[in-house]
């Protein structure tokens, strides 16, 4: 997983949520630091890109700001690539699962080309790589807000050409879960009337295309997380582990296999035999199903969960199949 989103959008927390709930289920991952100015952490750093470069430094002998030294130092990272990253990832085998928690600058996923490199390095060394994008569920309090998430998290999606799973962090801080349902399940004419209501009419034309562009190809979803929920998170994990087609060559063990005590895994082994041979998935559900499963409701409403799933290959994204079943 390589975890970027916004400076603050719960990325550092996620990963520290994630190898907790992978603990207590008995599932190692290793978390790596990827933030050359992170200080603090909640999580076992299992690499660290401060032993090869730190921010600190940078600021101090080089005389950069923030920005400019964060930017030297993924760019050191990208000609390290070949020495200090091969020798660390040497130390993991195959099936080992990294955690990749980045650094928020958002430069890094829609202009520079640093962690599209790094990637195609991780892609060599034969990893499945997944972005898993944050955006702060506070950040989404209106239609414009939600365009421009939406925006940046396509900006990293065209940038980085990896399958990803959008999360909307900070469930618990959602008071009114329903005022977050248009944007989970968006409605374009009422994403177009509220964009126009909001904005000049000289934006009309714009507001319709945008709106087409977030419709038509229906690219940008979130799943809603609430790190209190291990539901939640088990729904994540499953969704990305999809995506990585983690554990495909794994053997079905019966016991964890009972569809009557657990058909949220059943409702996973469908999607993974649905999605062989794709190269980008992107999973819709009803928005009201992604509030229902924050909410723990039944299994049996999973059977209802799947609305569309949109699939794309290597050449293209604009195949939508309806799933009724
Ligand atoms: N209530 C709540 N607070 C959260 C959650 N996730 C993160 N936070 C808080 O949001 C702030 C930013 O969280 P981080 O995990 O450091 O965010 P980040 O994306 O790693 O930040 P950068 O490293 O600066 O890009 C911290 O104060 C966290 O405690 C969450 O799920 N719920």
């Amino acid at each position: 997983q390589l975890v970027i989103g916004p400076a603050g959008s719960g990325k550092s927390t996620y990963c520290s949520s994630l190898y907790e709930y992978c603990l207590a289920s008995r599932r190692t991952i290793h978390v790596v630091n990827l933030d050359p100015a992170a200080e603090n952490f909640d999580y076992p750093v299992a690499m660290d890109i401060r032993e090869l470069i730190s921010l600190d430094d940078v600021m101090e002998e080089l005389g950069l700001g923030p920005n400019g030294g964060l930017v030297y130092c993924m760019e050191n990272l990208e000609d390290n690539l070949d020495d200090w990253l091969t020798e660390e990832l040497d130390n993991y085998l195959d099936d080992d699962y990294l955690v990749f928690d980045c650094p928020g600058q958002i430069e890094l996923y829609s202009h520079v080309p640093v962690l599209k490199n790094f990637v195609e390095h991780l892609k060599r060394k034969n990893f499945s790589v997944c972005a898993v994008y944050l955006l702060d569920s506070q950040f989404m309090t209106d239609v414009t807000k939600f365009i421009s998430g939406c925006m940046a998290c396509l900006s990293a999606m065209v940038q980085l050409e990896l399958p990803h799973v959008n999360i909307l962090s900070k469930m618990d801080l959602v008071t009114n879960k329903k005022d977050l349902e248009d944007f989970l399940d968006p409605e374009p004419t009422f994403l177009l009337s509220e964009l126009n209501q909001r904005m000049g009419p000289q934006y009309a034309k714009l507001n319709k295309a945008l709106i087409e562009l977030v419709n038509n190809y229906n690219m940008v979803s979130f799943i809603p997380l609430d790190l209190r929920k291990e539901k939640s998170i088990q729904y994540v994990l499953a969704q990305i582990d999809n995506c990585i087609q983690y554990g495909e060559d794994a053997d079905v063990k019966v016991k964890d296999f009972d569809p009557e005590e657990d058909e949220y895994q059943l409702d996973t082994t469908t999607w993974q035999s649905r999605q062989l041979g794709m190269t980008m998935v992107t999973v819709l559900v009803k928005a009201n199903s992604k509030l229902d499963n924050m909410n723990d409701v039944e299994a049996e409403a999973e059977s209802d969960n799947v609305e569309k799933v949109e699939c794309g290959n290597v050449e293209g994204s604009d195949k939508v199949l309806e799933d009724s079943s």
